[in-house]
């Protein structure tokens, strides 16, 4: 267990934690041990192909799906066992929302707002201007993108500690305007009331607009899990000629042998900030990579 969740797994009232998840469908494993640990306050962004399992990790995390083993735990409780006050904590926002389509916008808002004790009604009917969304029309009849954010509203004015929120489609969904309007909204929420974020995504620029954190998610593991501003620093594609690749690093993040036999390795510094020592060898180049060419890299 990393130094991290092990942090994290101490506090009893961490907002979210996996344990060891494991789960698939029609026998092919999704999820093959995943742990993750969010701390209070931290906004970290999931991010991994389509269909690399980032819906089904945030769903078996919430409780909505019973993994084939390993454990969730959302403020401490059993994913799977919520009590009523851990629920009005969470908001959760699908990638398409379906609930309670025949109400207006403005219905939908009033209805749910009376389930949550710290209902922010002002803001609700604020950001729906801001948005243009008609608060009288039936929330079936919205696009997919104003349904969206009609949800990201009922999300942000519950005033919740833990938002949980699933971008993967964005084609489907927000045109690149209206998600940068939104992440701008929810980074600010977000900010100035302290609630822990988990968001998935396979766009590299939403990360670095509103996450603290970085997780991949690749072949059912979280390859890594980082700062989003300590990536360019930490990673680096090392290429090591053809003749020198018996002394490779045995360590590496993803492994690529070219056609000319050369090697390209994707490492990290170590706890001292050094490179492996196999970027000193005689031909060998580092060069640093940033989030995207990192995210390209491993996921090939
Ligand atoms: N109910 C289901 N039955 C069968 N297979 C499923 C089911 N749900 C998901 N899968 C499969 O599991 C894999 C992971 O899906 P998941 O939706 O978790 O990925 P994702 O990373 O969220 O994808 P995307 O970025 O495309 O939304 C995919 O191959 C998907 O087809």
């Amino acid at each position: 267990m990393n130094a991290v969740l092990q942090e994290v797994t101490n506090t009893l009232d961490a907002p979210l934690v996996a344990r060891q998840l494991v789960h698939g469908y029609e026998g092919q494993n999704v999820l093959d041990g995943v742990d993750l640990g969010l701390t209070p306050g931290s906004v970290l962004g999931l991010i991994g192909r389509n269909g690399a399992g980032k819906s089904t990790l945030i769903r078996a995390m919430l409780g909505l799906l019973e993994p084939l083993s390993g454990s969730a735990f959302v403020f401490g409780e059993p994913a799977l066992k919520l009590s009523d006050s851990a629920k009005s904590r969470i908001a959760y926002v699908p990638q398409q929302p379906e609930a309670l389509a025949w109400l207006t916008a403005a219905q939908m808002l009033d209805f749910v707002g009376r389930f949550y004790p710290r209902w922010d009604a002002p803001f609700a009917k604020t950001m729906l201007e801001r948005w243009k969304i008609q608060p009288n029309k039936l929330l079936a009849k919205l696009s997919p993108g104003e349904r969206q954010r009609v949800d990201l509203i009922r999300a942000l004015a519950s005033q919740p500690q833990l938002l949980v929120l699933v971008l993967d489609e964005p084609a489907a969904a927000l045109d690149p305007v209206a998600r940068r309007e939104l992440l701008r909204e929810l980074a600010l929420r977000a900010g100035e009331s302290g609630t822990t974020v988990l968001f998935s995504t396979h766009i590299v620029s939403d990360l670095e607009r509103v996450a603290s954190e970085v997780a991949f998610l690749h072949n059912g593991k979280l390859l890594l899990r980082c700062g989003v501003d300590d990536t360019k620093e930490r990673y680096g594609r090392l290429w090591i000629p053809a003749k020198m690749t018996a002394a490779a690093p045995a360590q590496s993040l993803s492994k690529r042998r070219n056609e000319d036999g050369s090697l390209s390795l994707i490492v990290e510094r170590d706890a001292q900030g050094h490179w492996p020592e196999a970027a000193t060898l005689p031909g060998a180049r580092i060069d640093a990579l940033g989030l995207e060419d990192l995210f390209v890299e491993i996921a090939e």
